[in-house]
């Protein structure tokens, strides 16, 4: 196994317009569990499909490791680049039971005999289907067939595994309980994988490093908890996590990392001449203050757990936090921010 390495990578469809994945760089380290995110069109499955071999380049180039796997005048086949690609849709054999679905790719590279079953036995184990080998797709589970399509991609031992939204079409109950699977998937295989999906929550869950896109181009990857701490940007600010983001008059030089103190200074000296900043503030960090800013509460959406939300600032712009106590729209709600981030 060995890094996968994006170097300035384009694609242009040649249909007019921008490019559906500009100059993007990008290295996944072996092993790693990477986070394709971004909104609808953004470019992430184009990304994807060029790494497995469906698309080529325009530009830029493609390797794992040492190996050139693509760029604008070469490109590996996808049967030689020791990948596996798991679709939204399984794409299992319905006549076929999941073992068989599960040897097919071992078939197809002609293994077979005691080597081609201990594989398959293997394979399903590592997805905990063992006592599933002889049922057709059919009587499974989503979440069973999802990971029957796991198990086959795992069987060729792949360098890299590839992942299209593949928890779309499942219920809530079920992602979480699959995105525990995945966890497990990559724990127990090591294998290096890119995820794409377009659901914050599931890239923050599952991936050791988060890369955000937009428009075709990359914004920023980082770990998750290093992404939603501190967002490059508005952008990667409003993909990531739950939050509001205020625009403030911030001297210069003040540090990206605002506490409570600092910002209750900042909001009673708003002075027309300072620039205004992008400032994010996630919801946990607003809380229930006396002293604090007088906001005005516009609604309230129970969530079992707690109560979330949306207060108006004196100055109109909107804020978001969680209370454990019902309030009521109308409410005057005093607030202190604990921390905020200078996007
Ligand atoms: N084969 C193609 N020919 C022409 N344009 C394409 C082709 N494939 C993708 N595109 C365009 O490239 C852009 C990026 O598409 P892509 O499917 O990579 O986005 P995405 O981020 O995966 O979106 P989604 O989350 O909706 O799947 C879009 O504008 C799309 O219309």
């Amino acid at each position: 196994m060995a890094k996968l390495i994006l170097n300035h990578v384009s694609k242009d469809f040649g249909t007019g317009g921008r490019a559906a994945v500009h100059a993007l760089s990008l290295d996944v380290r072996e092993g790693g569990f990477l986070a394709l995110l971004g909104p609808s069109g953004c470019g992430k499955t184009t990304v994807l499909r060029m790494i497995a071999g469906f698309e080529q380049p325009t530009d830029g180039s493609i390797h794992l490791g040492e190996r050139l796997l693509a760029d604008a005048a070469h490109t590996l086949p996808p049967e030689r680049r020791n990948m596996a690609m798991v679709f939204q849709s399984y794409a299992l054999w319905p006549h076929m039971n999941v073992a068989d679905n599960v040897g097919y790719p071992l078939k197809v590279r002609g293994i077979s005999g005691e080597r081609y079953r201990q594989k398959v036995r293997e394979a399903l184990s590592t997805v905990r289907l063992e006592d599933y080998a002889e049922r057709r797709p059919a009587d499974l589970s989503g979440g069973q067939r999802q990971r029957v399509a796991l198990a086959r991609c795992l069987v060729t031992s792949p360098d890299v595994v590839l992942l299209d939204e593949p928890l779309a079409n499942l219920d809530r109950h079920l992602k979480k309980e699959m995105e525990e699977t995945f966890r497990e998937f990559h724990q127990r295989s090591g294998a290096t994988m890119v995820y794409v999906t377009h659901d914050q929550s599931e890239a923050m869950a599952l991936a050791t490093d988060v890369a955000v896109m937009s428009e075709g181009q990359l914004l920023q990857v980082a770990a998750p908890a290093e992404i939603y701490a501190r967002p490059d940007g508005r952008l990667v600010g409003g993909l990531v996590g739950q939050g509001a983001i205020l625009s403030l008059a911030i001297p210069d030089g003040w540090p990206r990392s605002i506490d409570w103190p600092a910002l209750k200074a900042i909001w009673s000296e708003q002075e027309e001449k300072i620039p205004r900043a992008d400032i994010l503030v996630r919801p946990e960090d607003v809380v229930a203050d006396a002293e604090g800013i007088a906001c005005r509460v516009d609604s309230v959406l129970y969530e079992g757990e707690r109560y979330a939300l949306r207060l108006s600032l004196p100055d109109g712009q909107v804020l978001r936090a969680y209370s454990r106590e019902a309030v009521k729209p109308g409410d005057v709600y005093a607030v202190a921010i604990r921390s905020a981030w200078r996007l």
